[in-house]
């Protein structure tokens, strides 16, 4: 079965207004390339005016509430994110559970809001540097899977990004058979989870992704794309892993 592959771009806390100019090079590479989903999500301040800038691109953010209104000063809520243009949210990122405290099942309600709102959403997973070490890193994998996938999620509402948390920009990207040994335990247990929807759903590698070693990290088995941070915020940087992309496609 081919997957279509999902090329994702995490800003994190970074950009400006100013900044916004790199959409135009990013945009052209993806209209180039129509057999890839692209996707860029800056911060929730930057979505509308990217969208202004290149209203044919695909946009998400970076969290969102697990209500959808109500008194949670400084939260952003999935209606919000749809009526600004956003298609898509990431979920429970390695940097909000260590900083925020997020938990299995607050990352398990916010997906399903975001899904009845209709964002795509892509739920992140990861072990740390020290459960990595220890050998733990399959089995804290399919704890975050069990506690964070709604039962009902389908391949076209949910991306699972397996983002070893020690490979968060460092420049270090596991070996390839153990991404790929980890995209196949993370594929069955979407199976069980999910049944044949699981077969389908998107599993993106994240973690020092860059322009050399995309190509190579998404031709590993069950690898259907990449969460990149720190190389999507250029378009120097990103289009050669649009590229990279397009030529697995
Ligand atoms: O956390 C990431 C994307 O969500 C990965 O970040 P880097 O690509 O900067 O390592």
């Amino acid at each position: 079965m081919t997957i279509r592959k999902l090329i994702a771009g995490n800003w994190k806390m970074n950009g400006s207004l100013g900044m916004l100019h790199e959409l135009d090079g990013i945009a052209k590479a993806t209209f180039n390339h129509p057999e890839l989903d692209v996707v860029i999500c800056p911060s929730f301040t930057l979505i509308a005016p990217a969208i202004v800038r290149q209203p044919d691109m695909t946009f998400g953010a970076q969290d969102c509430h697990y209500d959808e209104s109500g008194s949670h000063t400084g939260c952003v809520s999935a209606p919000m994110l749809r009526e600004v243009g956003a298609s898509y949210v990431i979920v429970g990122h390695s940097e909000r559970r260590i900083e925020q405290n997020e938990t299995n099942e607050e990352i398990r309600a916010k997906t399903t809001t975001a899904i009845a709102n209709g964002l795509v959403t892509i739920v992140c997973i990861g072990e740390s540097r020290a459960a990595h070490a220890s050998g733990q890193a399959l089995p804290i994998i399919g704890a975050q899977l069990d506690g964070c996938i709604p039962p009902d999620a389908t391949s076209d509402n949910l991306v699972v990004a397996y983002e070893p948390i020690w490979a968060i920009g460092t420049g270090n990207t596991p070996p390839p058979e153990s991404i790929a040994e980890m995209h196949a335990s993370i594929r069955d247990r979407l199976c069980l989870l999910l049944g044949s929807e699981g077969k389908k759903v998107r599993i993106l590698y994240g973690g020092s992704v860059t322009g050399k070693n995309a190509e190579e990290l998404m031709a590993i088995p069950d690898v259907n794309g990449t969460l990149v941070g720190g190389a999507s915020l250029t378009a120097e940087q990103f289009v050669p892993i649009i590229e990279a992309g397009g030529r697995l496609a």
